[in-house]
């Protein structure tokens, strides 16, 4: 794109957005019965060490969820396009996603499943508020705020979940979690939760100079 224009694609850009918003909440949707079933009537240690039935209908949106992680790629395709600027931590986590969500898959992780719902949930407001922006309307900052929030919490949660997971497997409870996709997991998602608060620091408690926040349509 170096000697090309940039393009305005927005209507594309809000179909895209907005599709992802869909399928996210029917994720959040039909995985979260499962999810609550797990939690709430099996209990905590259950749900993060037994896996989800791979013939029940929530391993069909867990397998979804997991082709998602390439479908994902458009967003980056997006950016590049419309030369908006790919900072490291959005090409970084598109790309340890796909690789954490596809190890995870093949073994059928436990854990996975809090990983899965929460991202889903998270998805549903995130490209919801995208496919919002994406038509040039500016939400107020307290709603990207709020985003980018939910998506630090997450990162904490997989954090805290990883080692309460390995406390358990060292007390010799039977875990559906190898040991390398337990240093995955909590690699990535320690490596999330940093990235994420700086974002949240530098987005929304630095003050900017307003000569440099200058930005392009
Ligand atoms: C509030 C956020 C969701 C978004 O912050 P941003 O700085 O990107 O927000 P912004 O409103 O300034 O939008 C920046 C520009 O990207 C455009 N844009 C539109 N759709 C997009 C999409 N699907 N992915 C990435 N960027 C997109 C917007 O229209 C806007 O363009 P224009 O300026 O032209 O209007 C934040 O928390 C965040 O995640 N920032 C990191 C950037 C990122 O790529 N996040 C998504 C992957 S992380 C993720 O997915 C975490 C998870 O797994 O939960």
């Amino acid at each position: 794109m170096e000697t090309r224009k940039p393009k305005s694609m927005r209507p594309l850009l809000l179909a895209w957005n907005g599709f992802l918003a869909v399928f996210s909440i029917m994720g959040t949707w039909r995985f979260g019965i499962e999810f609550y079933d797990a939690v709430f009537r099996r209990g905590f240690i259950d749900s993060i060490c037994l896996a989800v039935n791979p013939k029940s209908p929530s391993a069909f949106w867990a397998c979804m969820f997991a082709l998602s992680k390439i479908a994902e790629f458009g967003d980056t395709m997006f950016l590049v396009l419309r030369k908006r600027p790919v900072i490291f931590l959005h090409w970084y986590h598109h790309a340890v996603v796909l690789i954490l969500s596809w190890h995870a898959a093949i073994e059928l992780t436990a854990p996975g499943r809090w990983f899965i719902f929460m991202n889903y949930l998270v998805h549903s407001i995130m490209y919801t508020y995208y496919a919002v922006t994406s038509v040039g309307y500016r939400l107020p900052k307290l709603v990207s705020m709020t985003v980018t929030f939910l998506q630090t919490l997450q990162m904490l949660i997989g954090v805290s979940i990883s080692c309460i997971v390995l406390y358990l497997k060292l007390n010799g409870e039977m875990c559906q979690q190898s040991y390398d996709n337990l240093a995955l997991s909590f690699g990535i998602y320690a490596s999330f939760l940093v990235l994420f608060s700086s974002f949240f620091n530098n987005a929304y408690l630095v003050k900017k100079d307003k000569k440099t926040a200058v930005k392009q349509d």
